[in-house]
């Protein structure tokens, strides 16, 4: 009788997985799994070896179909727990070596991924060897991108972006959580040794990410709400499937005094430290705590330092949790920026960092006076006082009077007249050097680029105001983006020229390896929304 039901049920557990309907199919598997269990420990005296040799194997292969199962709908935990049960029983078993090469992937264990489709691989009846293959190609892939941080995208963009992102590992970089004392005296991510412009500092995937794409007209604001919710959601499971993922959200700012937080050990946030899965199932999540956690630490990705690879101009918004970018403070005089590809958060040095310096990037656009970019910072509840910050503290009258002579109607013109006099005194009677001079014109670098494209204003200024490439020799040794390089857009393209070399690696980082790529993605970074659509074809 027990046996009729165990074959019943193998055959509608087997029939399930076909369907691919998982969980049902890991219901009626656990129930076939647990009468396997209880046959073989109250083995009976006339059992014969060979029945039990049929057993087990069965056990075997219902833990790896069930392992399958359970990676299907992402519940990696269990899944990788069948895989040890079943390989312990057989440890050349063959559908449980790729089942489990598949859940290392998907964890980002990538060299336990390669061992395993490695060992699959010298299994005589290896049927889908080519899949294998690839998967093992795949793995080996990714585990040199995580190992030393070199990817090469040039294929993706010469192909105009065209297709699924490509796949890009986790990776850990030259850096540290530190306490900073310049940000507030919370923690801050530090550099551990000397990087050039465009040097990767870590590539990270998402802890759970919300997208939308916001309706041409209507209703953005219920589109992004609707988009928050599953966030939350996605947010909340992660936090319940794996305790590393807990104790890294655990481990972020949630809005509290920032003296007090503690710095975490850098153990944590490698891709393959510790056993990502243990899961202490009692555990209740403070869902209060994990709301102010995502207040203070979510990202989107349409802030204007982000570029997402790829989808250029789509009017798509993504919101998401990237652990160690949560680390990362903010500076008005940035010397790091983010891009988006796929899920995935790549920041690089935007130029030159040594060792021991705080990596920091823009949290908004700054680009704008002191004023507008303190509004900012309150509603993100802190006063930034990063270098450039405090040097136009020491002129905000003189800043003031300009904003508002701007904003009553004075000729830009003249208004930048003002600003270059501000800069000479300064250079006069403080030293101002390059850096402080690009923050004011920054500062003020909507007047600059009004009187700058317009015909009328440069026939009235043109001999009197800085030239468009000096503005932008200092934006590319400082800090810019494409907005300021647009206007040295004809020269840039050169990519030839080290200069275009250099910006293209200041803006996306050392993504590319073929010149050719550079060429492509900067000229289209460089041109304005209806050209990119041309050149991409659209
Ligand atoms: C994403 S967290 C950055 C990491 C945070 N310092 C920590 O210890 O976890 C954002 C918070 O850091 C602080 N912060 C970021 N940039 C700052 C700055 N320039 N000045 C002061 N506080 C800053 C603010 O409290 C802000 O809400």
């Amino acid at each position: 009788m027990e046996l009729q039901e165990m074959q019943e049920l193998r055959s509608r557990a087997n029939e399930l997985l076909l369907r691919e309907e998982w969980k049902d199919c890991i219901h009626v598997y656990s129930k076939y799994i647990a009468l396997c269990d209880g046959k073989i420990s109250n083995k009976a005296q006339d059992t014969s070896d060979q029945e039990d040799l049929k057993l087990k194997k069965s056990l075997c292969l219902a833990l790896s179909n069930r392992a399958e199962a359970r990676l299907r709908s992402r519940d990696f935990v269990s899944a990788l727990q069948d895989c040890s049960r079943a390989l312990q029983m057989d440890k050349t078993h063959l559908k449980t070596l790729v089942c489990k090469g598949k859940i290392s992937l998907e964890i980002d264990h990538y060299s336990e991924a390669s061992e395993c489709f490695q060992k699959a691989l010298t299994h005589q009846t290896c049927n889908n060897q080519d899949e294998v293959q690839k998967l093992l190609e795949r793995s080996r892939r990714l585990e040199t991108q995580s190992r030393t941080g070199v990817y090469d995208l040039s294929d993706w963009v010469l192909g105009k972006f065209r297709g699924k992102a490509p796949e890009l590992a986790e990776y850990l970089g030259p850096i540290q959580v530190q306490r900073s004392y310049n940000s507030g005296g919370g923690r801050g991510l530090f550099l551990t040794k000397n990087v050039d412009t465009g040097t990767l500092l870590f590539v990270s995937k998402p802890t759970a990410m919300g997208r939308a794409i916001l309706p041409e007209s209507g209703d953005h604001e219920s589109a992004r709400l609707i988009m928050w919710k599953d966030f939350v959601e996605k947010v909340h499971e992660c936090i319940s499937k794996s305790e590393k993922i807990r104790k890294m959200v655990y481990s972020l700012a949630a809005g509290e005094e920032e003296e007090n937080l503690v710095v975490p050990d850098m153990e944590l946030f490698r891709p393959d430290s510790e056993n990502p899965l243990h899961v202490e199932q009692e555990t209740s999540i403070d869902m209060d705590r994990i709301m102010k956690i995502l207040d203070v630490n979510s990202l989107t990705e349409d802030g204007l330092s982000v570029k997402k690879l790829g989808r250029l101009g789509e009017d798509s918004y993504g919101v998401g949790l990237w652990i160690l970018a949560s680390f990362i403070n903010h500076s008005c005089n940035p010397n790091a920026r983010r891009v988006h590809i796929g899920d995935r958060m790549l920041v690089h040095a935007s130029r030159e960092i040594r060792a021991g310096e705080e990596v920091r990037f823009s949290y908004f656009d700054v680009l704008l006076p002191l004023t507008k970019r303190r509004e900012f910072c309150k509603n993100w509840g802190f006063l930034c006082e990063c270098d450039r910050c405090r040097i136009e503290e020491g002129c905000i009258d003189e800043m003031l009077e300009l904003e508002r002579e701007y904003e009553s109607g004075l000729d830009p013109g003249e208004v930048v007249v003002k600003v270059e006099e501000l800069i000479l005194k300064g250079r006069r009677e403080k030293g101002w050097g390059k850096r402080e001079r690009w923050f004011f014109r920054a500062s003020f670098w909507e007047v600059y680029w009004r009187v700058l494209e317009s015909e009328r204003l440069m026939r009235k200024w043109g001999r009197i105001i800085p030239s468009p490439q000096s503005l932008v020799d200092d934006a590319i040794m400082i800090f810019g983006d494409e907005r300021v390089l647009r206007m040295a857009k004809e020269e840039l393209k050169k990519v030839g020229g080290e200069k275009g070399v250099r910006v293209c690696r200041g803006l996306y980082g050392k993504i590319m390896k073929k010149k050719q790529a550079m060429r492509a993605l900067l000229e289209l970074s460089l041109c304005d929304e209806s050209e990119k659509k041309v050149k991409l074809g659209d």
